[in-house]
This record gives structure tokens, C-alpha cells and sequence, in this order.
């Protein structure tokens, strides 16, 4: 058979450890390189079992759980306010997720964010390699896939990129923000700075709204030490998004994460809700603010951590800016619970979360992930009752 031309394959290399406890290094393509080369037929290590695969999912009929920012802060027109916090009630506790519109951070701000995306991801594969550093010792971090646990695992349709932003003492000295474009730090860093602030809100209103104290989650995210992980995940456009998912089922091992979209889309994010996956409607403009599993344990499981996943578009390229949001890493979180504003102090066996120090949650997620189901991630700390 006369052979065309091949196009040369880029790969990511993926080492983990085995189930015998040996190191590997797995050879993945690069999700983006198979795109721009316009291949129609998807490699089979992409491709789900059928019980994997994304069944059509419709948008959820009615309004998307929506928080409005401004109401949430008007001290001065308390009605709106508490209409606001009993949504916010709501949303954490039945959805673990909700759009977060009038967030006050800057347009132009939220802009450069994705002309800055855009400007690294149309960079060419080896340039991007070549733009950013590795972090030799944390594992997930840096340019490149998305975690690999074995070689048999249906591989997911991204690249990404993730940066620790804070604290920022923990990237000096590594090389690990793309040098270009030129400005990706300083835009990046400005922006986190304002996303910060919106997490901050959004930890104080939900403890106000559970009958908190206000700083009894804020508390936990000591401002010089706790951990911001930003995440750029980018899906290239698929040609077969029916057989692929461009993330796995999971819930965020964070306190909170806060992300903003492309404009490309409107869609791309889905949430099991009531055992079904629901498709996220994104408006342009709005952030999505996640409850993480580390929120859940604080709030003793009245806020829910979202079990969510990523389908790809056909003639679509999406990307997202994930804030992980985390107490320090050596902190020690556990379920903090109030009278329930009826003056009874809530019993210790009715704690239905033990204490964990962060960093072993997060071991223990990555040891067990991917997971399927979210019971398996925060088993973990869960008490035995
Ligand atoms: O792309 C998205 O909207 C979700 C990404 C995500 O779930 C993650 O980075 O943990
Ligand atoms: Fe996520």
C-alpha cells in the first residue's frame, strides 16, 4: 500500500507508578497536535467504554443556579441580600455549583486572562514546551496532560496548563510560568488577585447562610500560605466528542474553585445532579464558582462538593481557568459546626467528617483517582458512622 505523508506525532510524557509500585513513563499524544492536523479518525486510547461514553445530555430546563454578586454584598438593601444567601444555601447544599454573575472583577481584566490563554495555546507545541519550566518535585503541575494513573486508561481529549500562583515563594526559583506571551504572569497574577477576593466573599456569605460564624471557613485560608492552583484546561476541537470525555468524572479536592470559560461556547461543563449529567449553560461574562471537597468537610456536608465532567465539541475548541482555592497545606480542616442559630450546641457524633491534614487529602485523592464515584474521594474523611 503506498504510504502518504505521516505527520509527525507529539507526545506528553505521563511517569507514575504502578500497581506493583514501579515508576513508568507513558508516551500520550498531545490532544492539540492531533487536532491542528485535522485527523478524522479518533486514536483508540481516547476512545470510552460504552458505559463512559457522554449520552446526549440536554441543558437543564429552567434557570441554571445563578448567584448575583452585588445583591450578596448590598449590606445597605438587606431584603435582596438575604434572598441572595438563601440561594447560595441552596445551590451549595443541592448543586455544589452555581454561576456567579455581577462579580465585580474588571472586563478588561477578565479579557487579558483569555487573550493570555489564547496567546500561549496558539503557541506551537515545542514553544510551549520550550516556554515553560517543570516542576521537578509536585506531580500535576506544569504544561502537558492531565493525570495518568495507568496505561490502559481512555485517555482524555486536553492539554493543560497549571501554574501554583500561591503562595508565590513556591514558584521562585523554578521556571514554571510561561515566558510567553510576555505578560502571562502579571495578567495571570492580577487576575487572581480580584478572584481571591470573590472566593473570600464567597467562603464568609456561605458560613453567614449556614449559621456560622462568619470567618468559621474564611479562617481556614491564611492569606501568605494558602494555596491558589490555577489550572488551563484546553479542548481542541474533537471528531468524535460522543465517544470521549475531555475530563473524568470528579469532584475538586479544593475548598473552593472559581472558573471563567472561553468565549467559543456556551457549554462544555456537566454535573450529576440527582444521578443524572445535566449540562452546564455558561453565559458569557459569568464565573462558576464549585464547592470543593474540603468545603464539604468544613461544612460537616451541608455545602456538597460538585461530581462533574467535561464533554467536547465537534468544530469547537473551549478553554477554561480553573482557581483551586486550599487552606495550607500542612493545615489541619475539620467540620465546623454552630448552635444552628437555636442556641443548642451541636454534639461531636453528629460530625459526620473527621479532621484531615490538607496535603493528605490531596494524596490520598491523587492515589485513588480517577474515581467513580465521589464517595471514593471523600471516604477519606468521612467518620465511621
Ligand atoms: O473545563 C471545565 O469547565 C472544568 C474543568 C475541571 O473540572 C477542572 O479543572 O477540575
Ligand atoms: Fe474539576
Amino acid at each position: 500500500m503506498a504510504r502518504t505523508e505521516q505527520n509527525e506525532i507529539f507526545f506528553h510524557e505521563a511517569s507514575f507508578i504502578d500497581e506493583n509500585g514501579q515508576p513508568q513513563t507513558h508516551k500520550i499524544p498531545v490532544v492539540q497536535e492531533l487536532a491542528r492536523q485535522g485527523i478524522q479518525q479518533l486514536p483508540q486510547c481516547f476512545v470510552r467504554p460504552q458505559h463512559e461514553r457522554p449520552s446526549p445530555s440536554l441543558p437543564y430546563e429552567g434557570p441554571f443556579p445563578t448567584i448575583n454578586m452585588a445583591n450578596l454584598l448590598a449590606l445597605e438593601e438587606p431584603v435582596h441580600r438575604s434572598r441572595e444567601l438563601a440561594k447560595l444555601a441552596r445551590y451549595a447544599e443541592e448543586w455544589g455549583l452555581f454561576m456567579l454573575e455581577n462579580h465585580g472583577i474588571d472586563e478588561e481584566v477578565v479579557r487579558s486572562v483569555k487573550d493570555a490563554v489564547d496567546g500561549f495555546f496558539s503557541l506551537g507545541f515545542e514553544e510551549k514546551k520550550l516556554s515553560v519550566g517543570t516542576y521537578t518535585s509536585v506531580d500535576n503541575l506544569g504544561y502537558g496532560r492531565n493525570y495518568v494513573k495507568s496505561r490502559g486508561q481512555s485517555l482524555e481529549w486536553i492539554d493543560r496548563l497549571t501554574v501554583r500562583v500561591a503562595p508565590a515563594r513556591d514558584s521562585e526559583g523554578l521556571h514554571v510560568w510561561p515566558r510567553k506571551p510576555l505578560n502571562f504572569r502579571e495578567v495571570m497574577e492580577k487576575y487572581v488577585n480580584e478572584a481571591r477576593r470573590v472566593m473570600d466573599d464567597m467562603l464568609v456569605g456561605l458560613a453567614e447562610v449556614l449559621g456560622l460564624e462568619r470567618l468559621s471557613f474564611l479562617k481556614f485560608f491564611e492569606p501568605n500560605e494558602s494555596v491558589i492552583n490555577m489550572r488551563v484546561n484546553y479542548y481542541a476541537p474533537c471528531p468524535r466528542p460522543d465517544l470521549v470525555l475531555g475530563i473524568n468524572p470528579h469532584s475538586d479536592a479544593s475548598g473552593l474553585t472559581l472558573s471563567l470559560q472561553s468565549d467559543t461556547t456556551t457549554q462544555g461543563l456537566q454535573v450529576l445532579k440527582n444521578n443524572e449529567w445535566v449540562t452546564v449553560t455558561w453565559p458569557r461574562g459569568t464565573l462558576l464558582v464549585m464547592v470543593g471537597d474540603l468545603l464539604e468537610i468544613m461544612s460537616n456536608g451541608r455545602a456538597q462538593s460538585a461530581w462533574h465532567r467535561v464533554v467536547t465539541q465537534k468544530d469547537v475548541e473551549r478553554f477554561s481557568v480553573a482557581l483551586f482555592y486550599n487552606p495550607p497545606l500542612r493545615a489541619q480542616i475539620g467540620p465546623v459546626v454552630g448552635d444552628g442559630g437555636d442556641g443548642d450546641e451541636e454534639v461531636s457524633n453528629e460530625l459526620n467528617y473527621k479532621k484531615v491534614v490538607v496535603e493528605d487529602y490531596v494524596q490520598n485523592y491523587y492515589k485513588v483517582a480517577p474515581a467513580k464515584e465521589k464517595e471514593d474521594f471523600i471516604a477519606f474523611a468521612k467518620t465511621n458512622k
